[in-house]
């Protein structure tokens, strides 16, 4: 990459130099800083039609001569004489060389692939999805034919598929029920620098079908790891010194700025820094910012509109795109603007790896990431915004001068980035193990002797052993067997813990319901409450409220969407997210075929709805919290979780203000901010816990 380490005056400077308008941009900025918890959702409500077809289609001429410039096209006569040589390689290539969408073209081209297909990994679904779009097009296909995706809850392939684009996620789900893999005789695993728990777990299931594939005389496995920017000491001794291939050369250049000064607000150096560069670029170059979350997005989305009212320049159409955000959404962001129309996007890092956005030509990175870290003794998750790795710099600026020459602004000084890591510490690190262990195990793989490419921490694996130990997944925790529970937990693609639920259900009699629940804690959140209206549609969710909790008001939610008739518009007249809960349909409906296919009856329990939460709770019982002193009257009482944890009941239940606090609770999910709090809550009785889950509540008394 052309870097050229000159700098942008810096955004400090840049404030000093505005004129009067910059005044106001400030002030606003620092109102708006102030509601920085402010959810504006309605920003986000475009009025533009949906449509799946994406990225826009230019004539195939015109993709060929594309495909004709990327590097891996000039070398792609050594590059398959390479791939048929070894069994493993590693490829590296610069971001946009063309390595994700063509080697697979290449391979299937010469047929490499016999009669088995290609794998290809993607650690996130958006890139999985666009990219199998972007190699049907260049291939003249259509998606679902030879080229295919396959994503959670989506499966866009069929039995002509030969080039499968799918999350690491799906690949390891499908080796448990074939850990040989044997329908591929290629897999790719891309973006390997990224070290998902999923990715890092495959990177062993491949080395030993391969291994075994060899040892059964059955047909070869080709590996192929791939990446721009990855640790390629550790990968080769991993996988016992393979050959590495380095493809030289990009497309295009990106010319790197960094900041000359550090910047105390990146979210307002970045504001800056937007409305600095729609003045002075063409309106067809668009913008993509990274941030760290939905709220900060929203939030910068927000100033951006108020100041773009006055600001110099084109017209501007601010597009999200982060997880939560439900998949069509996310396709927006590749719809074109009309001409003369900049698109400012403001995502995570889900944009940072793989994805081409082709009008993207400058990168705005704020150098920052929100990351998630597990402790495995108190079960909390803490949320925390740190600073980003070299890799993922690189990865960034990468996302400019994919299909013309692009700049990356870095919002911190070059010093700040030579300082900082060069890889980022792997998920399996920080992560809860428990869902990966049980797919191991599904697969018949030992988790305690599995080659890892890197161990994990040994009480993380110690504590997810117990867990699903205590689930009654596995038979016990130093050479656990799947028990029959175990295998049919395995069968479900969501947390062990919510698949012993929707097992337990037929039991308590509400399978109707525990599926319906499952479905909507399995999707983004379904409220939605901008800022200009919160007292409204606080009002309007009472309606919906249980006085048990977030569990049943969530089921209230969903059983009342079911039923109305214009949904769209009830959604809008209810403050409730229709994507949201259109998509937890979708998932009740994947939920329930798996039910279906296990034979569990399904039956409602009604009025009854204390049966719903002792079943909620056989999944659960591990995340429950006792209050503190007795029947507190206290704003913000604090709990103790059964791991011993303090905790306070998060300000978006509806519990948070109900008094006296309920003795004991129920929560889905721990989260560590500045303070630790407890979400999705719901009351339940002491003694439940005796009965649901005798032998943890015996070992939880004697803890406290
Ligand atoms: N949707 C698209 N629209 C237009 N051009 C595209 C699209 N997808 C890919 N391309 C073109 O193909 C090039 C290669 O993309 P590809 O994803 O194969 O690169 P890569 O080497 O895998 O990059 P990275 O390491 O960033 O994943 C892009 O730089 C771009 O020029």
């Amino acid at each position: 990459m052309d870097s050229k380490y000159a700098a942008i005056g810096g955004v400090n400077e840049l404030r000093k130099k505005a004129a009067n308008v910059d005044n106001i941009k400030v002030k606003k900025l620092k109102l708006c800083k102030e509601n920085a918890q402010a959810n504006i959702h309605v920003l986000q409500n475009g009025k533009e039609k949906q449509t799946k077809v994406l990225p826009k289609i230019v004539s195939s001429e015109d993709i060929q001569e594309a495909r004709r410039k990327l590097p891996v096209y000039s070398v792609r006569g050594r590059l398959i004489e390479e791939i048929k040589k070894h069994q493993t390689m590693i490829l590296i290539g610069e971001t946009g060389s063309g390595k994700t969408t063509q080697i697979p073209q290449l391979i299937h081209e010469y047929r490499l692939e016999g009669n088995g297909a290609i794998a290809i990994t993607q650690p996130r679904r958006v890139a999985a999805i666009t990219i199998a779009f972007r190699v049907a097009a260049e291939m003249n296909t259509e998606i679902g034919a030879i080229v295919g995706y396959c994503v959670r809850f989506e499966d866009v392939t069929s039995i002509k598929t030969k080039v499968k684009y799918m999350t690491d996620g799906m690949l390891l789900r499908e080796a448990i029920l074939d850990p040989l893999l044997k329908r591929y005789s290629i897999v790719i695993l891309d973006e390997a620098h990224e070290r998902t728990v999923s990715t890092d777990v495959l990177f062993g299931i491949v080395k030993l079908a391969q291994k075994e594939r060899n040892e059964k005389k059955l047909n070869p496995l080709k590996v192929i790891i791939m990446s721009a920017t990855m640790d390629v000491d550790t990968f080769r001794q991993y996988y016992d010194n393979c050959p590495v291939i380095y493809l030289e050369g990009r497309t295009y250049p990106v010319t790197i700025y960094h900041s000359k000064m550090k910047q105390e607000d990146y979210q307002y150096a970045a504001v800056c820094t937007i409305f600095q560069l729609h003045a002075t670029t063409p309106s067809s170059h668009d913008f993509l910012v990274f941030l760290t979350g939905q709220e900060e997005i929203e939030t910068v989305m927000y100033n951006i509109k108020q100041i773009a009212k006055e600001a110099p320049g084109p017209p501007i159409r601010v597009c999200p795109l982060y997880a939560g955000l439900p998949a069509q959404k996310q396709l927006q962001v590749w719809k074109d603007t009309p001409p003369g129309m900049r698109k400012i996007i403001l995502a995570t890092n889900i944009a940072e790896a793989s994805v081409t956005i082709p009008t993207i030509k400058c990168v705005i990175d704020t150098g920052v990431v929100k990351e998630r870290t597990w402790c495995g003794a108190s079960g909390a998750e803490r949320l925390r915004v740190s600073t980003c790795s070299q890799a993922a710099g690189w990865q960034r600026a990468g996302r400019a001068g994919r299909t013309a020459a692009g700049a990356a602004y870095r919002l911190y000084t070059a010093a700040d980035f030579a300082a900082r890591p060069l890889h980022a510490t792997p998920e399996i690190a920080r992560c809860p193990l428990a869902p990966t262990i049980l797919l191991l195990i599904a697969a018949g793989i030992e988790p305690n002797t599995f080659p890892l490419i890197e161990t994990p921490p040994l009480d993380s694996v110690k504590s997810s052993l117990l867990l699903l130990k205590e689930l009654g997944a596995i038979d016990n925790d130093v050479n656990p067997k799947l028990t029959t529970l175990g295998k049919k937990m395995s069968m479900f693609p969501i947390d062990p813990k919510y698949a012993k639920v929707l097992l337990s259900a037929p039991e308590y009699n509400c399978l109707e319901e525990a599926l319906s629940l499952v479905a909507v804690l399995s999707s983004e959140n379904i409220f939605y409450s901008p800022m200009h209206k919160r007292e409204e549609a606080f009002k309007v969710k009472q309606k919906f409220i249980s006085p048990l909790g977030d569990h049943l008001t969530l089921l209230n939610v969903y059983k009342a969407f079911c039923k109305a008739t214009l949904k769209k518009q009830w959604c809008k007249e209810n403050f409730l997210n229709h994507k949201n809960l259109s998509y937890a349909c979708e998932v009740r409906q994947q939920l329930l075929t798996v039910c279906q296919r296990l034979n569990l009856s399904v039956s409602s329990c009604g009025p009854a709805t204390d049966q719903l939460l002792k079943c909620l709770l056989s999944g659960l019982f591990t995340n429950c919290a006792w209050l503190r002193g007795g029947p507190g009257m206290a704003a913000g009482a604090r709990y103790v979780t059964g791991a011993g944890a303090a905790a306070s009941v998060h300000p978006a239940s509806v519990l948070h203000a109900v008094r006296p606090s309920p003795p004991a609770l129920l929560y889905s999910e721990m989260l560590h901010t500045r303070r630790t709090y407890l979400l999705t809550v719901s009351v339940i009785q002491p003694q439940w816990l005796h009965q649901v889950a005798p032998e943890y509540a015996r070992r939880c008394r004697a803890s406290r």
